[in-house]
Order: structure tokens, then sequence, then C-alpha cells
């Protein structure tokens, strides 16, 4: 049984009074960690304060982005061992905005992948294909060949610190969610590739998201499925009531 992940993703949303508010009022009621892994990924500006403010709570805080180099001339960019200075526990990797807005490739996220690794923070690595795409068939070849490269040069052992995330660009922030049996195939196909490439055990430890347009009234179905460890959600983590039932969801999954 793989503990269940719910990681919200705030994009760029919130002010800092907001961002505040938000750990505030959620950080006493987030379920035991035993159940549910809590995940809040901000901003980079906000990350330090939030860490600290939830310092004594189950939350967890993870960053949207880095650079895979620790220091260097890299305007705007925010390193790895930055993040980890300030007690960063995840990063988001290979988002499909990060990708199609900003070049991001395969071959940059796979050196993020281990700079998050040698920084002991947990990467959320996604994946997902477009809808024409999917229409096209090509769901599983698309989403394969992004986690094949994400993973090069990995050990099996390193493979089970990671963090997948299935996301279909169409589902994302339209409300068009991938029905749970397509999210589930498509997690199975995910998990496929790495027991191809590591073996049943790795496969089987390694935790495989869904995310787009996930909601309190659709995360319970997600979660009954096979392949589906969590989530990886932007506009219902806005907002503490949401975020708290999505919790509670992955708590009794
Ligand atoms: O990172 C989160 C995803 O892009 C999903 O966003 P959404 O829940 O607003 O569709």
């Amino acid at each position: 049984m793989r503990k269940p992940i719910i990681a919200g993703n705030w994009k760029m949303y919130k002010t800092f009074d907001e961002a505040v508010e938000f750990v505030e009022a959620v950080q006493d009621k987030i379920p035991a960690n035993d159940k549910v892994d809590a995940v809040i990924c901000a901003p980079a500006l906000y990350l330090p304060i939030l860490v600290q403010i939830q310092a004594d709570s189950e939350l967890a805080i993870g960053a949207q982005n880095m650079h895979f180099e620790n220091e260097g001339a890299f305007t705007g960019e925010v390193s790895p061992s930055q993040l980890a200075s300030v007690g960063v526990d995840y990063v988001v990797l290979g988002h499909s905005e990060r990708r199609e807005m900003f070049n991001e490739t395969d071959e940059a996220v796979n050196k993020k992948v281990r700079a998050a690794l040698n920084h002991d923070i947990v990467p959320i690595i996604c994946c997902g294909e477009t809808l024409e795409e999917r229409e096209a068939g090509q769901t599983t070849a698309k989403v394969s060949g992004q986690i094949r490269a994400a993973l090069e040069g990995f050990t099996g052992e390193e493979v089970t610190h990671m963090v997948i995330a299935y996301e279909p660009i169409w589902a994302i922030g339209t409300g068009k969610t991938a029905t749970a049996d397509d999210a589930n195939e498509t997690c199975g196909a995910i998990r496929a590739v790495v027991n191809e490439l590591y073996g049943s055990e790795v496969a089987e430890a390694v935790r495989i998201q869904y995310g787009g347009s996930v909601k309190p009234e659709n995360i319970v179905e997600l979660l009954s499925k096979e392949h589906i460890d969590g989530a990886l959600v932007g506009g219902a983590s806005l907002q503490p009531e949401s975020y708290l039932k999505l919790l509670e969801a992955g708590a009794n999954a």
C-alpha cells in the first residue's frame, strides 16, 4: 500500500498575506502523515516564511521549479542548494506550463531531478499529453518517453524517492477531468515503464499522482484506482476548505 500524496500547486497565485493566512488556517488540521503526505508548492518568494510557519505541523512545503545548477550567473533563477537552505522538501519539475511556456526540455528535467536528489528534495516529475496527442492515440508513447528521459541515469533505489505526476494537458485548469479509468490506465502505463526499467519492487513503490481539474467532488473516485496514489492540484488547492477536503480523501483512501 503506497501512502497517498496530495500536493497543491499554487502556480502564480496569492499575495504574501494570502499565502500566510492559508498556511495558518490549515496547519493544525493536516491529517497525520502516516496516512497522507500533504504538500503545498508555493511561489518561490514565500518559501522561507511558509517553511518557518509550518515547522511544527505535518504540512510540507515545495517549490514549483528550480535550476539544476547550485549557483552561477542565471538571472532570475532559484537553485537547488538555495531551496534546500530554506528547508524546502519538494519541487515540481517539468510541469507542462514550464515545458510549453518556458522551453523546459526532457534533458533539463533529468538534470533537475538529479539536482533535487542531491539535496534531499523530493522531485514531483510531471508528464502528460496534449489533446491532439490523445486523439491521435499517442498518450502512452508521449508520457513513457517523458518518464524514460527523466529517469535516465538513476538507480531503482533513487526512483523510489521520487513522485511522478501524470497530468493530461487538456485537463489542466479546464474543468475537464480524465475519467478515473483513463487516468488509471495511463498511470498504470507509467508504472509499467518503471517496472521495465527497474523491476517490480521499484514499480510497486513509486508513487504516481494524477493532476488535472482534481476537486473534492472527484478525488475519492480517482484515489480508489489501483495506480493513482495521490493528486497534484492547482485551482482546488487555493482555498483552505477545499484543500483540507482533498487531504481528508487522501487520508481515507
Ligand atoms: O499542477 C497542477 C495542475 O496543473 C492541475 O491544475 P488544476 O487542478 O487547476 O487543473
